[in-house]
């Protein structure tokens, strides 16, 4: 599946609408048994929730986009297939959380490409099971660290810490992320899903069990002046950067 929503795969409400229609034909395919997530914009994997979604809109909107991550979540952290991230490029918060989402991780070995969960760097915090997810991947001290610090790591460095798998060029990815779905999909599927549940389930239970209440914190997180005012300032920065 390639994402291809220019100019920077934001994670928009129709995004994650189609993103979740997409997997779900997907997952009912008895043909299809993995998939592979990449992106078609240069340089760019995702640069996670489109911010223009959580500013200034209606609490029923806030609601229906925070449902919508929720379930992009629910679904790809749950998937009966294999699951491969091949991250051909930046990949800040929302993004970072599609990639630690799937069963394993290959970034293009590019030192300019970026990944990790910053939220605190735009003055807001990571959700429990956005964090919950980080450290079932890159474990507790690395994540604390991580996501105190809002750090996005370079490629490099987001394989020393374990972020990512393995670091291939660019022109290899999609043999290795192929080479590593072959090898994936080589187990019986029964015994690799079983094995994936037992591994997730707690995690995913915990938001199965609080849904409603994360969507209403969320609301009223995002609704606050403050943090309005920081998105917006953030916004900002990002326009002038180009200027
Ligand atoms: C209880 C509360 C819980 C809240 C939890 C929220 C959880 C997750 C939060 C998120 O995912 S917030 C999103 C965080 N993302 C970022 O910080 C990335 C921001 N973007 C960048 O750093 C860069 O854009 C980039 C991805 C490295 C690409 O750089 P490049 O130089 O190639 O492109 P730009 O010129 O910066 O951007 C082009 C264009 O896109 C707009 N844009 C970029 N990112 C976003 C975004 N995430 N949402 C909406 N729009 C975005 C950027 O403003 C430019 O717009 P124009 O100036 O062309 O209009």
């Amino acid at each position: 599946m390639k994402f291809k929503s220019p100019p920077v795969n934001s994670l928009s409400l129709d995004f994650l609408t189609e993103f979740c229609i997409s997997l779900e034909k997907l997952e009912n395919d008895r043909a299809c048994r993995g998939v592979i997530l990449t992106s078609a914009v240069p340089k760019i994997f995702s640069s996670g929730l489109d911010i223009t979604e959580m500013c200034g809109k209606s609490t029923e909107h806030y609601a229906e986009f925070w449902r919508a991550v929720q379930e992009m979540w629910l679904r790809l952290y749950s998937s009966n297939m294999v699951t491969v991230a091949a991250v051909n490029g930046s990949s800040p918060a929302g993004g970072c959380l599609i990639a630690l989402t799937c069963d394993y991780r290959i970034m293009a070995e590019n030192p300019k490409f970026s990944i990790g969960l910053n939220e605190a760097q735009l003055g807001i915090v990571a959700p429990f099971w956005f964090k919950d997810t980080f450290v079932n991947v890159v474990g507790h001290r690395v994540a604390e660290r991580s996501l105190q610090l809002g750090s996005l790591h370079s490629a490099p460095e987001a394989h020393r810490i374990g972020l990512v798998d393995e670091l291939v060029p660019e022109e290899k990815l999609k043999d290795r992320a192929t080479a590593v779905m072959q090898q994936w999909l080589a187990l019986p599927d029964h015994a690799r899903q079983l094995t994936k549940t037992m591994m997730r389930k707690a995690v995913l239970d915990r938001l199965v069990a609080h849904r409603e209440e994360d969507v209403q914190n969320f609301i009223s997180f995002i609704s606050k002046e403050s943090i309005q005012k920081s998105l917006r300032m953030y916004m900002e920065m990002l326009k002038k950067k180009k200027s």
